[in-house]
């Protein structure tokens, strides 16, 4: 019998549809590009919903900033602290046994320098244990993302549309349109790639400037309306699930109405209740 190394043998299967049960890694997801093979990405806050999403096999989970506005009831993604992060990584983390966790470094945590990403993503990885870090920024943050790669953290990195800009761009428009734009883009994802990133978001920006960064990167890019030719694709999951209140971008495609069903859920079990019916005999005890 020939011998085959387990994590090789692993390493060589789809990222989502493989079997295998060890955590995911960066490896898998650079020897992913080169089988030009598509991926999803899920945003997790939770251990309870990180759990559901591991065992349907998403192979990365991103514990997002996201958690300010779809989870702690701030209005944008601001607010939320190093601590909030920590806390919601590490559930997140003890939710999953395969997907690669990632955690987003909030607004505050990296801008002052190299030196303080590098002490706020230790945090995330010795407190929380997530696998890697995503920091928003494309030539403005390769420093930071340098030292975090040279201490041996990977890093994630987010151009186009950063939403820890809001208050400068004065809401979330579309990116990287117009030349100008495109040459901006371009050079943000040279710049990440050069300083070590294993991944790249890119968020709002045109379908036909994604797929030639897509085509100029040999790391993966991850999309969020960023047109098809990403090679991985992230939404929101209170979005894909129909869970977010009112309305949602227009690059959202809602595969469930959890809103719904659990607000029927609700109001099914307060009738119930005010009805008398239940508890019932089956639920009492004597
Ligand atoms: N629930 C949720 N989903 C997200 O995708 C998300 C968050 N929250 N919070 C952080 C950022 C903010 N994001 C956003 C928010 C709004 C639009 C939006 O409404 N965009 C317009 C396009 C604007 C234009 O045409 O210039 C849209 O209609 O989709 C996009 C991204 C993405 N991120
Ligand atoms: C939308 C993704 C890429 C994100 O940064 C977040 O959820 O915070
Ligand atoms: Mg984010």
């Amino acid at each position: 019998m020939t011998y085959v190394d387990p994590a090789r043998k692993q390493s060589e299967k789809a990222l989502y549809g493989g079997t295998g049960s060890r955590r995911i890694t960066v490896r898998d997801i650079a020897a992913a590009k080169g089988r030009t093979e598509k991926w999803p990405m899920l945003t997790a806050y939770d251990a309870m919903t990180a759990s559901v999403f591991d065992q349907a096999g998403i192979p990365v989970l991103l514990v997002g900033d996201s958690m300010g506005n779809c989870h702690l009831g701030y209005e944008s993604t601001v607010p939320v602290t190093m601590d909030e992060m920590a806390l919601l990584s590490a559930a997140v983390v003890r939710g999953t046994r395969r997907a690669l966790v990632v955690g987003d470094l909030p607004f505050g945590s990296y801008q002052e320098g190299p030196v303080q990403a590098l002490r706020n993503a230790t945090r995330l990885v010795k407190e929380a244990g997530v696998g890697a870090v995503k920091l928003e920024g494309g030539e403005r943050s390769a420093h930071q993302i340098e030292l975090l790669v040279q201490s041996g953290i990977p890093v994630m990195a987010h151009i186009g549309l950063t939403p820890q800009s809001v208050n400068a761009y004065g809401g979330y428009p579309v990116q990287g349109r117009g030349e100008e734009a495109a040459q901006q883009l371009l050079r943000d994802a040279k710049a990440v790639q050069d300083a070590g990133a294993f991944a790249v978001v890119l968020e709002l920006v045109p379908a036909e400037l994604a797929a030639e960064v897509t085509r100029s990167l040999h790391i993966a890019t991850v999309g969020i309306g960023a047109g098809p030719d990403c090679d991985a694709q992230v939404l929101v999951w209170t979005d894909m699930a129909g869970m977010t209140d009112g309305r949602v971008p227009r690059f959202v495609k809602q595969y469930a109405q959890l809103r719904q069903g659990l607000g029927d859920a609700a109001r099914a079990f307060a009738e119930d209740v005010v009805g008398g019916a239940y508890p019932a005999e089956e639920h009492s005890f004597h």
